[in-house]
């Protein structure tokens, strides 16, 4: 059985796509990374899953159960670590856990969470004194409680310094091993290549690669990254390229065009540019990285986003 199955989802806010005919599957026990740029919808596929917003279109499972009709029995056996998540600022670390482990009717000792996720020291404080980053461990620790079967961190990492970021992801793997499925979204690339075995990216909305880190890193391993100085490339121009045999992946930032291909297609991705019209300034290739494949299914209509953040946590 599948964790999750996603089945031609689409949720539209008024004008706004947030998710368009998403057909995404997470097989049990699988850590899959959730990859896509500020506004790709990652949170609203998320809340999805959760029942905290209906689809305009499609059909969901989670679990081998549908959110909509069983949303009790799919959040008690789903661990949460919700994006922005705040803390009751009377309330201290260890009451939180509390809380958590009432309304869950789980089993589990508040301070062997604590311990669990580097709090040990800092249960009897008020969380309205904790940093940015103790508040994610402690939401982390919350998701834990009850030993789910599915953990969903929306942007976990998030506040947490490298040493932080490290500790998340080991948990991460312990859970995995435990034999959780792990759903774990992110905007950044280097958080999750460390953790996942594989690994979704979403690009407004839609599915855009799907793939084991491997196999992500095998297309990278025949690649290149071919940067063409190129202005007023449109999304028909980088339609045709995406066509051509042997290239991943294309975007513009509207000055340069990116192309992930295999170093056979270099002379057809420029052809395929001046037939449609583009004048080519210059280019240049280079030996792909993983990085640089990520940044090419991500980029182009959100040019600024993604790259600054790229290289944020990395321990
Ligand atoms: N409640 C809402 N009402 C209107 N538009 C919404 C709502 N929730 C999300 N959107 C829109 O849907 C799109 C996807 O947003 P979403 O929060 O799912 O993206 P995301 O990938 O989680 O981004 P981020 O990395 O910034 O958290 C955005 O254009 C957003 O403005």
């Amino acid at each position: 059985m599948a964790a999750i199955e996603l089945d031609g989802v689409t949720k539209r806010f008024g004008d706004v796509t947030a998710v368009e005919e998403l057909d995404l599957t997470v097989p049990e026990g699988e850590v899959f990374g959730f990859l896509g740029p500020n506004g790709a919808g990652k949170s609203t596929t998320i809340n999805v899953l959760l029942d905290f917003v209906r689809p305009s279109a499609g059909r969901v499972e989670v679990l081998g159960m549908d959110p909509q009709a069983d949303s009790v029995a799919v959040r008690e056996r789903t661990g949460v670590l919700p994006e922005g998540f705040s803390t009751y600022d009377r309330l201290t670390g260890r009451e939180h856990l509390e809380f958590a482990i009432e309304s869950k009717d789980a089993d589990a000792d508040p301070d062997a969470v604590l311990d669990r996720v580097g709090l040990a020291g800092d249960g009897d404080r008020k969380a309205g004194g904790y940093s940015k980053g103790m508040a994610q461990r402690l939401a982390l620790g919350m998701a834990l409680v009850g030993d789910p079967d599915l953990l969903i961190l929306d942007e976990p990492s998030s506040g947490l310094d490298p040493a932080g970021a490290k500790e998340m992801r080991d948990i991460v793997r312990e859970e995995a091993d435990r034999g959780a499925t792990v759903f774990f979204s992110s905007h950044v690339l280097g958080q999750v290549e460390a953790v996942c075995d594989s690994v979704g990216i979403l690009r407004d909305g839609e599915l855009v690669a799907r793939d084991s880190i491997e196999g992500l890193r095998e297309t990278v391993g025949t690649g290149a990254t071919l940067e063409i100085t190129a202005e007023g490339v449109t999304d028909d121009d980088l339609g045709a390229v995406r066509e051509l045999d042997g290239v991943d992946a294309a975007s513009t930032d509207g000055a340069t065009v990116t192309v992930q291909c295999d170093s056979e297609a270099k002379t057809a991705v420029i052809g395929a540019l001046e037939d449609a019209g583009v004048a080519v300034e210059d280019f240049s290739t280079r030996e792909s990285s993983l990085e640089d494949l990520f940044l090419a299914y991500t980029e182009g209509s959100a040019p600024d986003e993604a790259p600054d953040d790229a290289t944020e946590v990395d321990a």
